[in-house]
């Protein structure tokens, strides 16, 4: 049978077995058999141990999750019957898994390393992938070390705007800024919404020295190409008469940016989804940032992750064991969303940037095949950096009704020297696991906490190139995992249509009033009230 016949989850034998299970051991109708983890670490001496997960640059505790071995063991016979080896193994070579756009998920290709004769040892498609790369890398050196920019504006949105910006801000100690080397400062704008674009513009922009990086994989998005024409507008109207060299595209339709007027297009293929395209040519201010060494450890970091999910046998292979922990969580126990928190200030973009990979990639309700899903899929992915985030939500993971799993994501060298900090901080990070598991017994109710609570904890050496690029690469696989079992495409996103062809009509419509008739009540006594302003 191929990755392409391959039964979905909630046709599994396995499936019946786990809810069975589930219902056994975890549901509080098991009274007082149910599960709890103050009892199982109370029981069991190397449950740490045995629910440890070390992976390339990270080593995960999955011991405080509301999970046994029987579960796990379920789980992985899940992944098998799923065929999830099969469909891994295709997605990574290039397969066409993306069916509703009939191409690949060529991301992983992008971070092959080169082979030691300095040529791409692969096919013709990861040659030229390369070729794209060492373009983009050639350029990004230019900007960096030459005098032309003093200001690069990074234009794109979506995942044309979230990875670059993330990486930016999490490597910040490696960056131009922080090092104290030359080189242009960064900026980025994402929304239509003027004030963005308006305020990067009032920095003190030199129209005559700043770049602007108009990135749009289709060079069809509505935001990007707006801010484009106005950054286009406000070239001019500072006296720049040849615009062309102040802008430059990163996209896969260098026909349509050219014909926009850009004077140089970096490109990338189009089987590169927009919310994985960190590593090809959308890196670009990021290599402008690091520099070309920095952006091939990110890669490398990055390639590791992918050896890893590749090679590691089911049982220990970080990326599918969060995966089926997910599936384990929303199917089983009901939760319907997750909680990110990183304790590192670098971080604070990465719920952001993770939004979009999940819930783009899984929030959906047919499967692959074009059947209505019969289980849920995505949870909502939400967060803050800790511990901002502790005086804000973390009343309502510690005391709320739902179940919600944490995930708390913990750096061990900080780049920074400043006394008491980051002990300060990572005993919060590791107080909140505890307090979220032990609970606390108290006459009084409101001083109860329940406990049992579940969490994981992801653990980086340091904040670098490499572990960062494994970090992300390890979240794109684990979607992958949830969203093969639950028998998606992860790869397309056609929920995003609808809104953006209604704002067309809506935008039309603000300029004449007769086509309100062709509007719902609600929206044109909006737009009627908002006509009046
Ligand atoms: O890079 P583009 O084509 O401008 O798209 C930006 C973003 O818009 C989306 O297509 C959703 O609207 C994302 O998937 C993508 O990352």
């Amino acid at each position: 049978m191929s990755w392409r016949d391959r039964p979905r989850c909630d046709e599994t034998p396995a499936w019946a077995l786990l809810q069975a299970h589930a219902q056994h051991h975890f549901s509080a109708a098991a009274g007082g058999d149910a599960f709890d983890l103050r009892r199982v670490f109370a029981d069991d001496a190397r449950r740490f141990d045995d629910f440890s997960a070390p992976a390339p640059h990270i080593f995960a505790d999955l011991s405080k999750n509301l999970l046994d071995r029987d579960a796990r063991a379920l789980l992985v016979q899940l992944a098998r019957e799923c065929r999830l080896p099969e469909h891994c193994a295709a997605m990574l070579a290039g397969a066409p898994v993306n069916g509703t756009e009939g191409r690949a998920a060529l991301h992983p290709l992008l971070r092959l390393p080169d082979s030691g004769d300095g040529k791409r040892d692969a096919s013709q498609i990861a040659r030229s992938t390369s070729a794209d790369r060492q373009e983009m890398l050639i350029f990004s050196e230019r900007i960096r070390n030459g005098d032309a920019f003093k200001d690069v504006v990074h234009i794109g949105i979506g995942g044309s705007d979230l990875g670059p910006r993330l990486a930016v801000q999490a490597l910040a100690p490696h960056t131009l800024e922080c090092t104290g080397a030359r080189g242009p400062r960064l900026h980025f704008v994402a929304n239509m919404d003027g004030h963005e674009l308006d305020g990067v513009l009032a920095r003190g922009l030199d129209a005559a020295r700043t770049l602007f990086v108009i990135a749009s994989k289709s060079f069809g998005t509505a935001e990007t190409l707006l801010n484009a024409r106005s950054a286009t507008a406000w070239l001019r109207a500072q006296g720049v008469r040849d615009v062309a060299p102040h802008l430059v595209a990163v996209t896969a339709r260098p026909d349509v940016a050219r014909a926009f007027g850009v004077g140089r297009c970096l490109q990338f293929a189009d089987g590169v989804g927009g919310r994985y395209s960190l590593w090809s040519a959308i890196g670009l201010p990021l290599a402008i940032a690091l520099g070309a060494d920095g952006f091939r450890a990110l890669l490398a970091g990055a390639h590791a992750m992918d050896r890893h999910f590749a090679d590691a046998p089911l049982e220990s292979n970080l990326p599918v064991q969060l995966g089926l922990l997910d599936v384990w969580y929303r199917n089983f126990l009901n939760a319907s969303s997750r909680c990110v928190a990183p304790y590192h200030h670098g971080l604070r973009r990465l719920p952001a940037y993770l939004q979009q990979l999940e819930m783009e990639s899984n929030g959906k309700s047919v499967d692959a095949r074009g059947r209505p899903l019969a289980v849920a899929s995505a949870p909502v992915i939400w967060g803050e950096p800790g511990t901002n985030a502790q005086h804000a939500f973390f009343q309502m993971l510690h005391q709320g009704s739902d179940l919600v799993p944490v995930e708390f994501i913990v750096v061990s060298q900080p780049a920074h020297a400043l006394a008491g900090h980051h002990q300060a901080l990572i005993a919060n990070a590791l107080a909140q696991s505890r307090a979220l598991m032990l609970g606390q017994v108290h006459v009084q109710p409101h001083l109860r906490f329940a406990g049992n609570r579940p969490s994981t904890t992801l653990l980086l050496d340091e904040l670098s190139p490499a572990s960062l690029g494994a970090l992300l690469a390890l979240y794109e696989h684990r979607t992958f995992v949830a969203g093969s079992l639950w028998g998606l495409n992860s790869f397309d996103q056609w929920g995003v249509e609808l809104g953006k062809r209604l704002a067309t009509g809506i935008e039309a419509a603000w300029q004449h009033p007769t086509a309100d008739a062709s509007l719902d009540p609600s929206s044109a006594g909006l737009l009627a009230r908002l006509r009046r302003h």
